[in-house]
């Protein structure tokens, strides 16, 4: 089973990532991971800790020579800022006095609404939220997209499998609903788009969106899609719930902070619709395939792939490190206070798309793994090929 475990704080020394139960033959470098780590931080919006912070990217294990091997391939991403955090991030105990006294190291008390602050002090038993921020913070996503270019670069050469991310909304503005979605090949133009939106004139609406809420001392939210293209039919299953591919994808965009809504499809769209204008009727093709007239159901039915391009979208709520900062009590003093803040994200919509592509990736991966076993992708891609020529010429 493809499995994925990450650790490491937002100020610590390293993050690191470790997937197991990849076959051996993909092709990975370093330079491809750095590559996918660029595009996380990318995006207008983004605060100030993107223009100086640096990730530093090494394989410790399960790669040779370019190729994965078979175990499990770890992966760790170096924090350039460490050197300014060595002692508030000490994991061994710090003797000097003097250095626990710097401002750096005064606990944390007034806990953010919307974050996890308050309620990780309470669970954990600590009187600073600092612990609670490093973990729950989203530099941890780094590491996610990290193990996500490992998935999606086995699922193109085992299967053919390519995705895209891109932003369809920023606070009150949404892409229209009749635009053209982008394909694997327009991933350049998104990278070059300040918010990833591959539709220009909404593009500039969503810049000039940022600029207002971040001259209002405010923060946006908004709405991603994934579309995930060529992958074959009858990846995933109906059988168990916990086993579904709808199901898998919800969990794993659910997972990613501050994802607050996942639509399959058009989603919530179809629950207004009647049934005649809701699904995807079956037809024979020019060529005698069996197709369907829309993908309304995300190419995904039944738990399972059907053929078609799978669509996921989900919902980010505001980031909550309000610069306006939101009322909250100290929990040092009982008073009524403003909520912590020094610096943050305005909207970190376009990089919460790069993270939502890899977790797609790392999920649709397990699942087509599931299906077609395999230790190596020679083997991978053979027992598709096996199952795909199996399939009756007219169900095909
Ligand atoms: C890419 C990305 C960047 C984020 N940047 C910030 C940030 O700068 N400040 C902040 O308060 N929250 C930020 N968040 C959201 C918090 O991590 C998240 O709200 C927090 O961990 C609480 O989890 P929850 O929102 O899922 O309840 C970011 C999330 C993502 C996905
Ligand atoms: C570091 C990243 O995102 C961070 C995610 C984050 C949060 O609360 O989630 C808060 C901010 O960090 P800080 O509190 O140190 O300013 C973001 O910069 C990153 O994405 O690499």
């Amino acid at each position: 089973m493809l499995r994925w475990l990450t650790s490491g704080e937002s100020h610590g020394p390293a993050l690191v990532g470790i997937l197991d139960g990849l076959p051996a033959g993909v092709q990975v470098q370093t330079s491809d991971i750095q590559a996918a780590l660029a595009r996380r931080r990318l995006g207008y919006g983004r605060g100030a800790r993107m223009k100086f912070e640096q990730d530093e990217v090494r394989l410790l294990g399960g790669v040779r020579h370019g190729l994965t091997q078979g175990g499990p391939v770890a992966i760790e991403i170096g924090n350039t800022e460490w050197p300014k955090w060595v002692d508030v991030m000490s994991a061994d105990p710090v003797e000097d006095p003097a250095l626990l006294s710097r401002a750096r190291n005064a606990p944390l008390t007034r806990p953010r609404p919307g974050h996890a602050d308050l309620v990780g002090m309470r669970k954990y038993a600590f009187d600073d939220a600092r612990p609670v921020l490093e973990r729950a913070s989203a530099r941890e996503t780094a590491t996610r997209v990290a193990l996500g270019t490992v998935a999606a670069q086995f699922l193109e050469q085992a299967a053919g499998v390519r995705l895209v991310s891109h932003v369809v909304g920023i606070g009150p503005v949404s892409v229209p609903d009749d635009a053209p979605a982008p394909t694997p090949d327009d991933v350049a133009a998104l990278d070059a788009d300040p918010v990833r939106c591959f539709h220009p004139g909404t593009s500039a609406a969503m810049v000039a969106e940022i600029d207002e809420c971040h001259k209002d001392g405010d923060t946006l939210g908004g709405v991603v899609e994934v579309l995930v293209h060529g992958l074959p039919s009858g990846i995933g299953t109906y059988v168990h719930g916990d086993r579904r591919l709808d199901a898998r994808l919800a969990a794993a965009l659910m997972g990613i902070q501050a994802i607050k809504g996942v639509e399959v499809g058009d989603g919530f769209r179809t629950a207004a619709r009647r049934g005649s204008q809701a699904h995807d009727e079956i037809e024979r093709d020019a060529s005698g395939r069996i197709v369907r007239r829309t993908n309304r159901a995300g190419g995904i039915e039944g738990g399972m792939s059907n053929g078609e391009v799978v669509r996921v979208r989900a919902a980010m709520k505001p980031i909550s490190t309000v610069p306006r900062a939101l009322d909250t009590v100290d929990t040092a003093t009982g008073e009524a206070a403003k909520a912590q803040h020094q610096r943050s994200d305005v909207c970190a919509v376009p990089p919460a798309a790069v993270v939502a592509e890899a977790m797609v990736a790392l999920v649709v991966a397990q699942t087509l793994l599931e299906k077609s076993g395999g230790d190596s992708v020679a083997e991978v891609r053979r027992n598709l090929d096996a199952y795909l020529a199996a399939v009756p010429e007219l169900l095909r």
